[in-house]
């Protein structure tokens, strides 16, 4: 038998870091679960029983911590860019890390229609995220991710015309409550350093911005074909909004909501155009991805 691949580090390190504005009086806090693994010379650890090649994952732990109180955490790609240069940086024998960043919500509370200075919410499981891998000679491929954006439209979609045969039940319907919890993940034209992903910061935020906006006008006002067909203009629209990034990824599960026969009852008519009450399904669901590249 032989090492195919290995990559190690530690998972679910839980970070926040509060930026106080003395200024302005007001804090801004940032709260992330960070993944960040390694790769590299690192085989007899696993064959030999040798440990003498390994950074152990307790330092990567600490190296996460040290980063994130002596550089900005956000944007995340920035942080992460520089967490996964640090370890090839700093160990010859580590070539590649590869950083995860979850970025979690703390929205700032509106009291009395002003922003509080220092009191948050956290308005929804939707996360913000961030995948960099740095290797040695090669830079930094990263991807940013919005991830678990829970939406439902009442109506406009649709979904006919699909092949039928003697396997199919599905009744084609004009008229349906659609809901999916977003995955929306762009990747960026390769970086070489940090200086270059430092002097273009401002774009990552302003991209996820609009790719959230773009995701959800386009989701209410698109006279739903499908899932597919909705979540490929979404694709079109980020990729023409954004020259940096070379390819858009959508993943929507599809969350049913079905009809209520409840004629049983008296005759009570509660299905097609007299349906109001539905059951929401738990599974199984639709499950629909597409990754769109420039032409
Ligand atoms: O939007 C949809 N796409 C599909 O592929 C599908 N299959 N069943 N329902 C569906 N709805």
């Amino acid at each position: 038998a032989s090492l195919a691949a290995a990559r190690y580090g530690k998972d679910n390190v839980r970070v926040y870091k509060v930026h106080r504005d003395e200024k302005t009086n007001t804090q801004t806090v940032t709260e992330m679960t960070v993944c960040c693994l390694l790769e590299g010379d690192i085989e007899t650890s696993y064959t030999k029983a040798d440990n003498s090649p390994v950074v152990a994952t307790d330092t990567v732990k600490n190296t996460i911590y040290i980063t994130a109180k002596q550089n900005p955490v956000d944007p995340p790609e920035l942080y992460g860019a520089i967490l996964a240069a640090h370890f090839p940086t700093k160990y010859s024998h580590i070539h590649a890390a590869h950083v995860n960043i979850i970025v979690h919500r703390w929205t700032r509370i509106n009291v009395d229609g002003k922003p509080h200075p220092h009191s948050f919410l956290r308005d929804g499981a939707e996360t913000r995220n961030v995948e960099v891998t740095f290797r040695r000679n090669e830079g930094f491929t990263i991807s940013s991710k919005l991830a678990g954006l829970l939406v439902l439209k009442s109506t406009g979609s649709a979904f006919h015309g699909f092949h039928r045969d003697e396997y199919t039940t599905l009744k084609e319907t004009w008229d349906r409550i659609l809901s999916t919890e977003v995955d929306s993940q762009w990747t960026w034209k390769r970086y070489q350093t940090i200086d270059q992903i430092r002097s273009n910061a401002a774009v990552f935020d302003r991209t996820f911005d609009a790719a959230r906006n773009t995701t959800l006008k386009i989701f209410a006002e698109d006279d739903s074909a499908s899932v597919q067909a909705t979540m490929y203009k979404m694709c079109e629209k980020i990729l023409a909004d954004t020259p940096g990034v070379e390819a858009v990824e959508y993943t929507l599960p599809n969350k049913h909501y079905f009809e209520v026969d409840l004629s049983w009852h008296k005759g009570l008519k509660n299905t097609g155009k007299d349906a109001e009450v539905y059951a929401p399904q738990s599974g199984p669901n639709g499950l629909i991805k597409c990754r769109v590249v420039r032409k």
